[in-house]
């Protein structure tokens, strides 16, 4: 895959996280409830490691770890930070939004918009309107991307048209077209067979290596832990029951 991605501007860090030589500190606390069921998660890990794996039983909490280091649902207590940055700090009631977190995140079913082309979805991510002045090089970063997963034939394509392997290399352009800080991916390879899934998983790592962007991968598959793990995060029943450097 030729996967160009241009240096991120250097815009100021709202919170630097100044100094600090851990990729992800990370330290979760959340309760759910609805009705009867009852769930608490309490995680956290520090590691150095750009790639790390969170592996563990069905009903672990390891999306909704995602989901707060995403920002998509807010801890009840805890800290985030990621490549020296901080994204949230409960304590001191620092919180910064989803977009500023500024992920590329990709779930198990690819969450696609279905009534939006390729080409569309990729751009979603970039909200950039018609008016915006930013949309020519909003547009060339989509062109961009189009063409490193070889998406262009099928660019006016809705999601329904796709396989699963055009789907999955949608969703992770799209995670890619905002250029992100890290990648966020929940069971990524999970709907695909086999084949697909070794061919797409060595395309991650190398886009990964080449970009040098931290991972954070939720996956159920020894051959995803063997392939992209640096460091393992093992979760059960919402605790963090051990860690294994790769
Ligand atoms: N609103 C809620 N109230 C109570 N429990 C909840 C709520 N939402 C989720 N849960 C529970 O949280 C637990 C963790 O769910 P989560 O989706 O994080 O698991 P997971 O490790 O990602 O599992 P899987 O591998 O199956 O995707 C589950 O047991 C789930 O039932």
């Amino acid at each position: 895959m030729n996967a160009p991605h241009p240096a991120r501007d250097p815009t100021p860090d709202p919170a630097p996280h100044a100094g600090s030589p851990w990729t992800w500190d990370i330290a979760l606390q959340r309760r759910l409830r609805q009705g009867e069921a009852r769930f608490t998660l309490d995680v956290q890990w520090r590691s150095t490691a750009r790639r790390v794996v969170l592996h563990g039983p069905s009903g672990a909490g390891k999306s909704q770890t995602l989901r707060l280091i995403a920002g998509i649902d807010r801890p009840d207590a805890g800290r985030i930070a990621v490549a020296g940055r901080e994204i949230c700090d409960t304590a001191a009631g620092r919180s910064l939004s989803p977009q500023a977190r500024s992920f590329g995140l990709m779930f198990q079913d690819y969450a696609l918009f279905p009534h939006l082309s390729v080409r569309q979805n990729i751009a979603f991510g970039r909200r950039t309107g018609w008016l915006n002045p930013g949309r020519e090089a909003a547009d060339a970063e989509v062109e961009r991307w189009i063409d490193a997963f070889g998406l262009r034939s099928l660019a006016g394509q809705l999601p329904h048209q796709l396989s699963g392997g055009q789907r999955q290399r949608t969703a992770l352009a799209r995670a890619l077209a905002i250029r992100p800080r890290a990648l966020l991916l929940d069971e990524p390879f999970a709907a695909l067979d086999s084949g697909l899934r070794r061919s797409l998983r060595a395309e991650l790592l190398a886009l990964q290596t080449e970009l040098d962007l931290p991972l954070l991968l939720i996956t159920h598959d020894e051959e995803d832990v063997q392939a992209l793990a640096q460091h393992v995060v093992q979760i059960e029943a919402g605790r963090v029951v051990n860690e294994v450097p790769a």
